[in-house]
């Protein structure tokens, strides 16, 4: 039986924004269809449009609700609650890639679920969420995340910014900050978007710990995890190719989305 195609909006045409509504204008993911995109401008909205073989409508961040029944927000962490807000009051659903900006934010669950709306968090540039969710219906013992990257995916974090520490001079890894995910999420907000799905789907941002690491023999953003549960004891490592638009966004985060979306509709669905 054919179905009504569910309508996606894509709120920033950036790394990952582009790579999802490309990939929906080819035609790859069964059962959804692009209908509107939100760009930073005109100019920008023209010169990707080029690029699909329909044309997606420019709408205003506030407005991409009305047109759509879902909205990716893959938006600079500051622009969050632009599309967050609207998206999450019009009952649709929002998956959300600047995850740390859902730290603290009851108000925005409970906003979903007064309207009938909903959060979706895809896996993004992590793995092994589906067991940390697993662990978590028993008892978690220990969360910790160790994130180590290049330099320059770091420069411009408020943290680096204010301490002034000049990470092109580093010559040897150096840890810059440890503590849990909620005291490094507002020193590092681009940086601990793994972080905070790791927390959410775990044992909280208090309780989950974290160290955060400059590597100047690293190529790639690394990722290392480790859980101790009454289930069981497990640890995993991802390292992440930068993506060609944006170094600090790895290449797997979009195709993620792409993966969450191609599920919506799939006969078969795998992991929890
Ligand atoms: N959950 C995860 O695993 C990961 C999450 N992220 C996060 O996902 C988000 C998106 O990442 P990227 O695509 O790499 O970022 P990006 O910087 O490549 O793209 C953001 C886009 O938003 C546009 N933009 C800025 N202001 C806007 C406005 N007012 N209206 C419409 N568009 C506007 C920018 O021009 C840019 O094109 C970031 O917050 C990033 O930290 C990134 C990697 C992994
Ligand atoms: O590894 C990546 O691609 C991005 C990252 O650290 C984050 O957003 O938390």
């Amino acid at each position: 039986m054919d179905r009504v195609a569910m309508k996606i909006g894509i709120a920033g045409i950036g790394a990952v924004g582009s790579a999802v509504a490309q990939a929906l204008d080819r035609g790859d993911i069964p059962g959804c269809k692009l209908t509107a995109i939100s760009a930073r401008s005109a100019e920008r909205a023209a010169e990707f449009n080029v690029f699909l073989s329909n044309r997606a409508p420019n709408v205003p961040l506030q407005d991409m609700a009305e047109e759509c029944d879902m909205v990716l927000e893959a938006l600079p962490p500051s622009m969050f609650d632009a599309v967050a807000v609207p998206t999450l009051k019009a009952g649709k659903i929002l998956v959300a890639m600047s995850g740390s900006q859902l730290l603290g934010r009851d108000d925005l669950i409970e906003l979903s679920r007064r309207s009938g709306g909903r959060i979706v968090i895809p896996s993004g540039a992590m793995l092994g969420l589906d067991a940390i969710k697993a662990a978590a219906v028993g008892m978690i013992h220990e969360v910790k995340i160790v994130t180590r990257k290049p330099p320059s995916s770091l420069v411009g974090a408020p943290y680096i910014v204010r301490s002034g520490l000049k990470l092109d001079k580093l010559d040897e890894a150096l840890c810059i900050l440890k503590g849990t995910v909620r005291e490094i999420a507002k020193e590092f907000p681009a940086n601990v978007n793994v972080a905070a799905a790791v927390s959410l789907a775990g044992v909280g941002p208090e309780r989950t710990k974290m160290e955060i690491w400059a590597d100047p023999s690293l190529q790639l953003n690394t990722h290392t995890v480790s859980v101790r549960s009454d289930s069981s004891d497990f640890s995993m490592s991802i390292q992440n190719r930068p993506s060609h638009e944006n170094p600090a966004t790895g290449r797997i985060t979009s195709q993620s989305v792409i993966a969450y979306l191609r599920q919506l509709h799939a006969g078969l669905r795998i992991g929890t």
